[in-house]
């Protein structure tokens, strides 16, 4: 099936340890995924005892060395400390291919890395670079995930700081590239929590199906046509007024169960989560799905930037850069982000089908004929006659 890796990076603190454990539940619960190993490239990294008994990296960059023992040992700062680590971890690379060969071993793996957050680590030094060119020395299909927190892109400013980031990193590293923004439960929370009818069939997947144009010039696309598929089906009587983007608590009380399960399904509750992939799962409350909220939350794009433009609320010395900076993320029309609610099931549906767009996913299944399988079964049957035959003579 082929050897898969998921490089996570992001800023300090926007989720990409809680996302690599989420995707592990979530590729585990799954029987027809391979399951993912998670290991820890932060040699900074500080979790909770609890969180390290719960749910243990499989393998550890602090095993060779951490920020800690430098700081102790050298004459670093902090920022120094990680940045030696690094470079340290990058001259041992033999040590992790025998960390990875331990832990996996085969020629099917899927890898999930936990990366620090430390900007420079993939702009302006190059050990993220090596890292993802040795992974795919090793043949692993690599895809970089950048996740960026949900309160980052809060306002313009921020999100076109957030994008230039994500920019940066898919020019710097080289590699299929997905950009995630993280803890959108949150949003959820502030657009007034509840559970919403489940939205009909062809109605969630329109504001961020990846068929659609991607980039920052497709969010105006996608809110288009997020509003004709709206007026067609309030056209057709499909649609209640509420349906779209309001709060609905109808099923509230059909989801209660649903809740806990969605919420083990992403923190690691393996009774939750069976319950949540079970037969009884009740069809109605596992399809929450965010997009339909508040599409331009999650896509905002660089029109809402220039719209600050036109209205005059950027300060005038900056209105240059600013023209010029939503030029280059146009230009690129490289950068597009796509939400992830963690306790949603279908959200990680949504994101896993990118990644393994990007990964290839797969695609190294040998194609088998349709019917092959009878035949085989029919040809050994066959076999196993022939012996008992010449047994019996
Ligand atoms: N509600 C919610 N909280 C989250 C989510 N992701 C992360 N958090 C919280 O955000 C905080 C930081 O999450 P981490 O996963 O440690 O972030 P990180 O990027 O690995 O942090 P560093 O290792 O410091 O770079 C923790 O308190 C998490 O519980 C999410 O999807 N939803």
């Amino acid at each position: 099936m082929g050897r898969y890796a998921q490089v996570v990076v992001g800023p300090a603190g926007s989720g990409k340890s809680t996302y690599c454990f989420a995707v592990q539940n979530y590729l585990g619960a799954n029987a027809t995924r391979l399951p993912a190993l998670v290991v820890n490239l932060d040699p900074g990294q500080e979790r909770t005892e609890e969180q390290e008994e719960k749910q243990p990296f499989d393998a550890d960059v602090r095993d060779l060395i951490s920020v800690s023992d430098v700081l102790e040992e050298l004459d670093f700062g902090p920022n120094g400390a990680l940045v030696f680590c690094m470079e340290h971890l990058v001259d041992n690379m033999e040590w992790l291919k025998g960390e990875i060969d331990a832990v996996g071993g085969s020629d099917d793996e899927y890898f999930i890395f936990d990366c620090p957050g430390q900007i420079e680590l993939y702009t302006h030094i190059p050990v993220l670079r090596t890292l993802v060119e040795r992974l795919q020395s090793w043949n692993f299909h690599v895809c970089v995930v950048h996740v960026i927190d949900a309160l980052f892109i809060d306002d313009t400013s921020k999100f076109i700081s957030g994008a230039l980031l994500a920019l940066t990193s898919m020019l710097n590293l080289q590699a299929a590239a997905v950009n995630v923004v993280t803890k959108c439960d949150l949003k959820k929370e502030t657009l007034g929590g509840g559970r919403r009818r489940r939205p009909r069939a062809g109605v969630n997947t329109i504001g961020y199906h990846f068929d659609e144009a991607t980039g920052t010039q497709g969010a105006l696309a996608r809110l288009k046509a997020l509003e004709e598929e709206e007026e067609r089906l309030k056209q057709l009587g499909q649609l209640d007024d509420g349906d779209f983007g309001n709060n609905d608590n109808d099923d509230d009380d059909a989801a209660t169960s649903g809740d806990n399960a969605d919420l083990a399904y992403a923190f690691g509750d393996e009774e939750g989560a069976a319950e949540k992939n079970g037969a009884g799962a009740d069809e109605e409350e596992d399809d929450e799905f965010l997009n339909v909220d508040d599409p331009e939350y999650f896509n905002p794009g660089t029109h809402m930037l220039r719209a600050a433009l036109e209205e005059n609320t950027v300060a005038p010395k900056l209105r240059e850069l600013s023209e010029s900076i939503c030029e280059v993320l146009d230009n690129y029309n490289l950068v597009n982000f796509i939400p992830l609610d963690i306790t949603s099931e279908s959200s990680f549906e949504y994101l896993m089908a990118h990644i393994d767009a990007a990964t290839q996913y797969g695609e190294d299944l040998e194609p088998r004929d349709p019917g092959a399988e009878e035949q085989e079964e029919a040809e050994d049957s066959l076999q196993n006659d022939a012996k008992a035959a010449a047994l019996n003579e």
